[in-house]
């Protein structure tokens, strides 16, 4: 192969959080290790963001994608300090952050002390209303039953039933992991959702014993000093005019670096040969063609397996399922709400014969989101095994969700406007397996086509800072090659 000059051609398939992030860390790294890279962005959509798309309206902070983040996970805190935009973050309202869940028709207050879940503070747990004194008994059955996990991976359904049994899955865990996933715990890989739950059976002998200790255990949380303590205290973190917020920064960030925008990637052609002046081609939709050393896919899994598949053995990609979703957010005037609310929302298990399967009550759990005198509500369409209901038509959407929230909330308020957004296939389904199978293709790509990478929110967490770690590890990942 020739190469023209020293410089490598690095092109990025999707500018969604993980493909800017991957940029953005390229750009910076490759400057600070003094190495040439030159870096192209290509999304078939008008704008960059990929699910993270906020809209300003009439005094509202409406997220019509992702509307905030676990302030745990620390790579999103760094690249907003990276970009400058750390002022611009805030806090849950202190007053808005107790979830619901309902159970025959009512709305139960989550017992305090519950971790994703799992029982840990045992009095509370022994006084909830959401489930009968069996189910309770049941849970703590986990407490002495001997540790019978199988070898390998195992779906989350079948290792929570397992340890405390199937009335908390269903009326608790399984609407609170639908509230990440939109998804069946039967079929999610539990090493790649919560590896800490069947490390805890493990380690201790019991889900609730390992989890307390893991409590006990956690150092305490590394918040970086310029953080206020206001946020450093906060379980949830968002930007005050939207997560878009960290989009319109990195895309500054990266004016110097070469995009395509509205062009879909239709393939990708290894280059091979003595007149070779690259490693591969991207084709485009408009016919554009262009040179690459590198090629980062961070695509939805479907994507890269249609533009992959011609090239490799992409069965991996293809077990990935992808969930379908809505949201519908509805303003209404304050002074028609009959009540008022103290959480941030709640949660619609199967169960209970709706077609929400959550509902954030948005100006309450963000108070940056609406104007004093409104309520913002956003409500969820859409779960594994029941996504018909993401695809209605607008007016029948909205009015089977306005009768779920009128029945749950017992009000009759009228919306003052609704917007509507259809996602898709937009929720990876990491299946049982989903780590070997990610290890097996990377492997594969790395043998049969040495350059190109996948990663995004299908392979190392779907949650945005662990897209933004995943891009920074892709980055870090061609740049210690060049
Ligand atoms: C409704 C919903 C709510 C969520 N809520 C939260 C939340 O509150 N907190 C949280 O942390 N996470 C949340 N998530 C998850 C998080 O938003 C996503 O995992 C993350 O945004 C995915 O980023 P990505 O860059 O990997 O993929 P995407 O954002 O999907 O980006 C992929 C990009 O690739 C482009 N593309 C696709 N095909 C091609 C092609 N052939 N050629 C070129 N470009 C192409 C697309 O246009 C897109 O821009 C939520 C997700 C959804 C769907
Ligand atoms: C109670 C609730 C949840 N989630 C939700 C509610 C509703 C009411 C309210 O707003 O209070 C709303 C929600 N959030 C998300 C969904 C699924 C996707 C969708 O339908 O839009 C739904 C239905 C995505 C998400 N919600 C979350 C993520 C990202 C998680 C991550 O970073 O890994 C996503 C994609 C975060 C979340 N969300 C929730 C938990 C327990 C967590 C993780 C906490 C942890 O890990 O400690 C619960």
């Amino acid at each position: 192969m020739r190469r023209i000059g020293m410089i490598d051609r690095i092109v990025v398939i999707g500018g969604g959080i993980s493909g800017l992030s991957s940029a953005f860390y390229l750009q910076r790294e490759a400057e600070r290790q003094g190495k040439k890279a030159h870096v192209t962005i290509i999304d078939g959509a008008p704008v960059l963001g990929g699910k993270i798309n906020t809209l300003q309206r009439d005094g509202f902070v409406i997220e019509r994608g992702p509307d905030s983040f676990l302030a745990r996970k620390l790579p999103i805190i760094e690249l907003a300090k990276d970009l400058g935009i750390e002022n611009e973050l805030t806090a849950q309202n202190e007053n808005g952050k107790t979830s619901y869940i309902m159970r025959d028709g009512k709305l139960h207050p989550m017992p305090k002390g519950m971790v994703l879940g799992i029982p840990t503070n045992l009095d509370t747990f022994m006084q909830t209303t959401l489930l009968s004194d069996e189910g309770k008994a049941r849970s703590l059955e986990d407490l002495d039953m001997p540790s019978d996990a199988p070898d390998g991976d195992e779906s989350l359904g079948d290792f929570l039933s397992r340890r405390i049994g199937s009335e908390i899955v269903k009326h608790i865990s399984e609407p609170l992991l639908a509230g990440i996933y939109a998804g069946d715990l039967s079929k999610l890989s539990i090493r790649a959702t919560f590896p800490q739950f069947a490390e805890a059976e493990r380690q201790y002998g019991s889900l609730i014993r390992g989890t307390q200790m893991q409590q006990q255990n956690k150092t305490p949380q590394q918040a970086p000093d310029y953080l206020p303590e206001e946020l450093k205290k906060s379980v949830f973190l968002s930007f005050k005019n939207g997560l878009s917020t960290m989009v319109d920064a990195l895309d500054q960030a990266l004016q110097s670096v070469d995009r395509r925008m509205g062009d879909a990637v239709t393939a990708i052609r290894p280059l091979d040969g003595e007149d070779a002046t690259a490693r591969y081609e991207v084709v485009m939709e408009s016919g554009e063609v262009i040179p690459a050393d590198h090629v980062l896919v961070t695509v939805p899994a479907f994507r890269a397996a249609d533009l992959l598949e011609p090239l490799v053995d992409v069965a991996e990609l293809r077990a990935i399922n992808y969930v379908s979703v809505a949201n519908v957010v509805m303003s209404f005037e304050k002074s028609t709400f009959d009540r008022s609310f103290d959480g941030s929302g709640f949660l619609v298990p199967r169960s209970e014969g709706l077609r929400i399967t959550a509902c954030t009550w948005t100006s309450n759990k963000w108070l940056h989101t609406s104007p004093d005198d409104k309520v913002l509500l956003r409500c969820y369409v859409g779960r594994s095994g029941d996504e018909a209901a993401a695809m209605l038509p607008d007016e029948e959407l909205k009015k089977a969700v306005l009768e779920d929230i009128q029945k749950v909330l017992g009000i009759d308020a009228v919306p003052i406007f609704t917007e509507i957004t259809r996602l898709p296939r937009s929720m990876p389904q990491y299946p049982v397996g989903h780590l070997d199978n990610t290890s097996a293709l990377r492997a594969r790509l790395s043998e049969e086509l040495p350059g190109v990478y996948v990663t995004g929110a299908a392979f190392g967490g779907v949650g945005l800072p662990d897209c933004i770690r995943s891009g920074k590890d892709a980055a870090m990942e061609i740049l210690a090659t060049l």
